[in-house]
C-alpha cells in the first residue's frame, strides 16, 4: 500500500480531515526533495558551513537552511497550516496566504544530526503536527501545547534507504521510498518495540556531567553479567537522533540524552517541540515509553518554543527502570 492510500484509509477510520492527509503528503514531498539533496552530497554543496548561527547558538550548514526552505515551500503549498516553528528560525513562520482558520500548526527540525552531514553519515527530518487553536493569533503561545495533543508526528530518515515513519494516533508505521517510482510504500506496518532489549545509546563523553542516578544506571549496564543487571549490554551512538530512534523502533533498546550540568541554564540537549515530543509520540505509539527520567515527555507543558528537555526514549521496561533510579 502506498502512503497516499494509507493516509486516505486512516484519516477516514480515525475521523481526521482529509486536510491532514494533504499536509502529511506535503511533508513527504519535502522529505523526497531533501533526500535528493542529501544523495548529491558535496556535489550539491550540502556540507558547506555557513557563517550564520541559528537561535540555538549553533553554526548552520547549507543543508540546514536548504531543508528549512524546502519544508516551508511544501507546507505553503497546502494552505492548511497557520504557522510553523523551525529549529532554524528564532520566531515562528506564519503563512499569510493560507485560509485564516487554517487548522494546523507544524513544528519541525528540518535537518537532524547536522554533525553527520560533512561525513556522509545518516541524517533526518522530524515533524510534529498540532491543532491550531480556534481564532488563532500570531504568538509563540499557540505552539506551547503538550505532546499528548499532537495530531500526528513523524520523521524522514535519509539513510541507505529513505524512510518515512509516522503516527496519527493509531500505531507507528514505516514507509520506504521506492527510488524508481518516487513513491513511499508501507513496508513496516504497526511497529512494536520489545519491552526489553539490552542496548543503549548515549554520548558517553559527557558522563562526568550527568546526575548521579544516570551515572549509576550506565555503570550498572556496563557491569554486564557480573553486575546487578546480570546481563551484557551493547552500545550504539549515531549522533543523529533520527537514526538512533529508528534503530530503537526497529529492534528496541533505549536512547538517552539526559540532563547534565555542563551548561547550567539548559535542562537538556534536545528540543521539546520538534525533537523530543514527536519522537515521544512515535515511541509510545509503538509500545515504548518517553520520559525525562522524572516525568512523561508527552505530559510536559512547554514554556518556550525552543525549550530543551532531557530525553529518555525506548523499551518500556528500561525506561521504567531509569525512572526508578531517579526516584531514590
Ligand atoms: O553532539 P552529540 O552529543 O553527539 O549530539 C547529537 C545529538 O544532537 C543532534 O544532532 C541535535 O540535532 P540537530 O542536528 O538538529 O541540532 C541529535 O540528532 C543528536 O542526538
Ligand atoms: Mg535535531
Ligand atoms: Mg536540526
Amino acid at each position: 500500500m502506498n502512503l497516499s492510500d494509507f493516509l486516505n484509509q486512516s484519516c477516514a477510520t480515525l475521523n481526521h480531515s482529509s486536510q491532514l492527509s494533504e499536509l502529511i503528503l506535503s511533508i513527504a514531498e519535502a522529505g523526497k526533495q531533501i533526500a535528493a539533496l542529501v544523495a548529491k552530497g558535496k556535489l550539491a554543496g550540502v556540507s558547506q558551513q555557513l557563517n550564520s548561527i541559528n537561535v540555538q547558538g549553533e553554526a548552520q550548514m547549507q543543508l540546514d537552511i536548504s531543508s528549512h526552505d524546502i519544508f516551508i515551500d511544501c507546507l505553503s503549498s497546502t494552505k492548511v497550516v497557520f504557522g510553523a516553528v523551525s529549529e532554524e528560525l528564532a520566531s515562528p513562520h506564519y503563512f499569510s496566504d493560507h485560509i485564516p482558520d487554517a487548522p494546523y500548526l507544524v513544528c519541525f527540525d528540518p535537518l537532524d544530526g547536522s554533525s553527520n552531514i560533512a561525513l556522509d553519515g545518516v541524517v533526518g527530518s522530524i515533524f510534529s503536527i498540532l491543532p491550531a487553536p480556534p481564532n488563532a493569533v500570531r504568538s509563540d503561545e499557540i505552539f506551547l501545547q503538550q505532546g499528548i495533543g499532537q495530531i500526528a508526528a513523524g520523521y524522514v530518515l535519509y539513510g541507505p534507504a529513505t524512510m518515512l515513519v509516522i503516527s496519527a494516533g493509531a500505531g507507528t508505521h514505516a514507509f520506504t521510498l521506492d527510488p524508481d517510482t518516487k513513491v513511499f510504500e508501507l513496508t513496516h506496518p504497526d511497529l512494536k518495540i520489545p519491552a526489553h532489549y539490552p542496548e543503549f545509546a548515549i554520548n558517553a563523553s559527557r558522563q562526568r556531567f550527568w546526575e548521579a542516578p544516570m551515572q549509576q544506571y550506565i555503570a550498572d549496564c556496563l557491569a554486564g553479567e557480573e553486575g546487578v543487571r546480570q546481563c551484557n549490554f551493547n552500545m550504539r551512538w549515531m549522533a543523529s537522533m533520527v537514526a538512533d530512534i529508528h534503530r530503537i523502533l526497529m529492534r528496541g533498546g533505549v536512547f538517552l540524552y539526559p540532563k547534565d550540568h555542563q551548561v547550567t541554564d539548559r535542562a537538556g540537549r534536545l528540543r521539546l517541540l520538534y525533537e523530543v515530543s514527536p519522537m515521544g509520540m512515535l515511541i509510545e505509539q509503538a509500545g515504548g515509553k518517553a520520559s525525562t527520567a522524572r516525568a512523561s515527555v508527552l505530559d510536559l507543558q512547554p514554556l518556550q518554543i525552543h525549550q530543551r528537555v532531557p530525553a529518555i526514549l525506548g523499551s518500556i521496561n528500561e525506561v521504567d527502570l531509569i525512572e526508578q533510579y531517579h526516584q531514590s
